[in-house]
Formats: structure tokens, sequence, C-alpha cells
């Protein structure tokens, strides 16, 4: 099982932490192809036409896409709606108590699951149903 992590990182850094906790969650599950979501320095050397086609190829490649939504990042939007577009599978993490309202783009997409938390150990069964519904 390979997962895209998707968070956001030129949006905005404050969440790091928590992508940290989630790919580690996700580790159980299979391979996170995007760990580099949670590194406190990101790729050095690479230009932004390296990283995008980088990334759109571990998207494309992925069996599952998770992504934690709510610090909103361009980047993040731009991955999940390729996703859609591919008909991968896509779930969501949201924290309702952040500073951002979640956007209708995801969570008026039926082809978008959202799931609200508070705290990442929480999702552990969350998760563990989404991979396995997926597997
Ligand atoms: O250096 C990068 N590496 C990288 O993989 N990304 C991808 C992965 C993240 O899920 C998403 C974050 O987008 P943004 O930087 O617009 O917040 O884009 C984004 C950047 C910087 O835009």
């Amino acid at each position: 099982m390979e997962i895209f992590f998707s968070g956001s990182i030129r949006g905005g850094r404050s969440d790091v932490d928590i992508y940290a906790a989630l790919i580690d969650l996700l580790e159980r599950h299979g391979e996170v192809l995007t760990e580099h979501v949670e590194a406190e320095e990101t790729a050095q050397g690479l230009s932004d036409a390296d990283i995008h086609e980088q990334d759109v190829a571990w998207l494309r490649q992925a069996d599952v896409v998770v992504a934690e939504v709510t610090t909103p990042s361009l980047g993040v939007g731009y991955e999940l709606g390729r996703a859609v577009q591919w008909e991968k599978p896509v779930l969501c993490l949201y924290r309702p108590d952040g500073d951002h309202d979640l956007s209708a783009m995801i969570r008026g997409n039926d082809a978008v699951t959202v799931e609200e938390y508070r705290d990442p150990a929480t999702l552990e069964p969350v998760l563990a149903s989404f991979v396995d519904e997926h597997r």
C-alpha cells in the first residue's frame, strides 16, 4: 500500500508536528511516499519544476491520498484536485478549532471523505479502516 500524505509547506508550517504524528500512524499501514512533508527543512537544490514533477509522479503512483487540511495550502488543494480527477481514494483530516473554515471545494466534494478531529491519536482506527477499505 503506497500512501500519499499531503500537508501544507509554503502555506504555513504551524501544523508540522501533527503531520509527523499522522505520518507515524500511516506508516503502520503502508509506505508513505511523501515523508518529507514532516521534515524541518524541505529539499534543498530542487527547482520548483523538479518539486512539482516528483510530487505529481508520487501522487499518480499512490493507492490512497491522506491530507491534513486545517492549514490551507494551494499545493494541497492542487494535489487533491488531481487526486479526485484520477479517482484516487481521498481522506481529508480537519481540526475545526483552527483559524480557517474548511473550503467548500473540499467539504462539498462527494469524492472526498472529511474526518474532523482534535487529537491525532484518536485517528488510528479511522486511518486503519480507510486504508483497509482500499487495500
Ligand atoms: O517543497 C515542496 N515539496 C512538496 O512536496 N510540496 C507538495 C507536498 C505538499 O503536500 C504540498 C504543499 O504545498 P504548499 O507548499 O503550497 O503548501 O505540495 C510542496 C513544496 C513547496 O511548495
